[in-house]
């Protein structure tokens, strides 16, 4: 059975004053049934692990280096953000292959290091708009999925996030077929490469998902939760996609 994750990516967003926020949601959801993230800037790590601590929240990274240590100023290695208490590290966003040229072969490189480091990695990958518009989804998904995929996963240490790049921060959110239709691909091509175990793999969503969104989205096959954005800024945004994920 695969615990639903209900996980937020604050990208270059928040300073101390929002930890607030983690209280917030924190008292909001003693103890929800689906599993909870967070993942602030690395600034806010190791603050927001500490004010977590026995709560059911979860605190992750948005990006490791593929090495362990090294000559690479201002990178953080996933052991790194494990220290600080990350239990999780987004991996491959479409912000990061853009702004900073991610290729498959890096962020398979990163999610292999994240993994090594004992941490959950979210794979991310989607389509561009044109990619979409020339009818090339499958395809590409096909292509980030077989070549950014670590070596070695399972259910515990690998989640994968559908973002189609042109949902993300726009307000427009794939449709409900769209977002099943990529889906149940992933799921197939996940059975395919590890048989009966690539059920185990969770599946999120992520494109503007937002509380008058979530619930339509969770009720869609093969969708384990969504890795939110601007939604998952404040607790009062995000408390209800967790509410909704819990009932799904
Ligand atoms: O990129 C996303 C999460 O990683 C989605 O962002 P938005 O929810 O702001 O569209």
């Amino acid at each position: 059975m695969r615990r639903k994750l209900a996980a937020g990516n604050w990208k270059m967003n928040g300073l101390g004053a929002d930890l607030a926020e983690l209280d917030r949601l924190c008292a909001a959801h003693p103890a929800p049934n689906c599993e909870m993230l967070i993942c602030p800037p690395a600034t806010l790590i190791h603050r927001a692990a500490t004010l977590a601590e026995g709560t059911a929240l979860r605190i992750g990274g948005q990006d490791c280096h593929a090495a362990t240590s090294g000559a690479h100023t201002g990178d953080l290695s996933a052991e790194m953000l494990r220290d600080a208490g990350a239990t999780h590290v987004i991996t491959g966003h479409s912000e990061r292959r853009a702004d900073h040229g991610e290729t498959d072969a890096i962020v398979r490189a990163k999610t292999e290091a994240a993994i090594a480091a004992g941490l959950t990695a979210i794979l991310c990958l989607g389509e561009s708009l044109a990619e979409r518009e020339s009818g090339r989804t499958l395809d590409v998904i096909r292509a980030q999925l077989s070549d950014s995929l670590p070596e070695d996963f399972s259910g515990e240490t690998l989640v994968v996030a559908y973002e189609p790049v042109w949902a993300i921060g726009t307000g427009k959110v794939a449709s409900l077929d769209q977002i099943a239709e990529v889906h149940v691909f992933l799921r197939s091509q996940l059975l395919e490469r590890l048989g009966a175990d690539g059920d185990l793999i969770r599946l999120l969503y992520g494109g503007s998902v937002k509380a008058a969104n979530a619930a339509e989205i969770f009720a869609v096959p093969e969708v384990d939760g969504a890795l939110v954005g601007g939604a998952s800024l404040t607790a009062a945004d995000f408390t209800p996609i967790v509410t909704a994920l819990d009932r799904a």
